[in-house]
């Protein structure tokens, strides 16, 4: 049996396949280039770093394939947004993944239209199309996960993100992927905590890989967060931006679930 990474990948390889259809790669790369200014999302995190405080991607997502549906009931993308600016989120990062985690395009648009904070498209990109329509839709940012990619085509889509001036946080769990992940540009370095084939967590990934991340990138922990001894063990070993999601998509207020985890603003 497949695990739920091919899985996935099987299903965005239709989904492409579609979109193609419905808009060649030529008038999405126009959308893409008609797009103004993108939000600095590298700066807001070493902004937040310099200023001595963690640095939080706070992350939009309905459900996951390990826990299922995180957030019941009315789901308003807009005021989650808001909500995490308010609880001083440094950047957003929005689920876009309909079939898997619930999510919708929609819901980065209206994230992203109802405040400043710069946004990661969060989906499983497999090709450079995807890169193009992120950028179209808004996104500042675009997630490259090194266990679906390889070599070149980490570097293609890589390259279309610069030119259309948006970050890239490539994504390891283990150091072969780190590797890989470190012969790129980026300064954007997330290690995940979550085995994406068996769903098991452990911050001691982090932990594990952190002394061969260069001084110089930023290493994003990804997952598992959940208490106030996690964020601590963390910052203990200097390791300052986080990616989280669960913790505060299960609070009635994600912005005060932020502030309170993470002792700010
Ligand atoms: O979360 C999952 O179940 C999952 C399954 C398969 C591929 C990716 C998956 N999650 C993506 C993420 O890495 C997390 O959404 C992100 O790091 C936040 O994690 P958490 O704070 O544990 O919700």
């Amino acid at each position: 049996m497949s695990d739920i990474l091919n899985q996935i990948v099987e299903v965005k390889r239709a989904e492409l396949a579609a979109a193609l259809k419905r808009k060649p790669l030529a008038a999405v790369r126009e959308d893409a280039e008609s797009r103004v200014l993108t939000r600095d999302f590298v700066g807001a995190l070493r902004g937040k770093i310099a200023a001595g405080q963690a640095a939080v991607i706070a992350e939009i997502k309905k459900a996951s394939p390990s826990k299922g549906v995180l957030r019941g009931g009315e789901f308003i993308p807009a005021d989650i947004a808001q909500s995490y600016a308010e609880g001083g989120a440094a950047c957003l990062s929005v689920l876009t993944d309909k079939q898997f985690f619930q999510g919708e395009v929609d819901y980065l648009k209206q994230a992203r239209a109802s405040c400043q904070l710069p946004v990661l498209r969060k989906d499983f990109m497999i090709d450079p199309y995807q890169i193009y329509e992120s950028r179209a839709m808004g996104a500042d940012c675009v997630l490259l996960i090194a266990a679906i990619l390889d070599d070149a085509q980490m570097a293609e889509m890589e390259a279309i993100a610069r030119t259309l001036d948006m970050a890239v946080l490539v994504e390891v769990h283990d150091g072969a992927e780190l590797d890989r992940a470190l012969q790129l540009k980026t300064p954007l370095i997330g290690i995940n905590n979550r085995n994406l084939r068996t769903f098991e967590v452990t911050l001691d990934t982090t932990l594990a890989l952190q002394k061969n991340v260069p001084a110089d990138r930023i290493l994003v922990t990804e997952s598992g967060i959940l208490a106030a001894a996690d964020v601590k063990r963390m910052r203990d070993a200097n390791v300052n931006a986080f990616l989280v999601g669960e913790a505060f998509m299960r609070a009635d207020e994600p912005g005060e679930a932020l502030a309170k985890l993470f002792g700010q603003p």
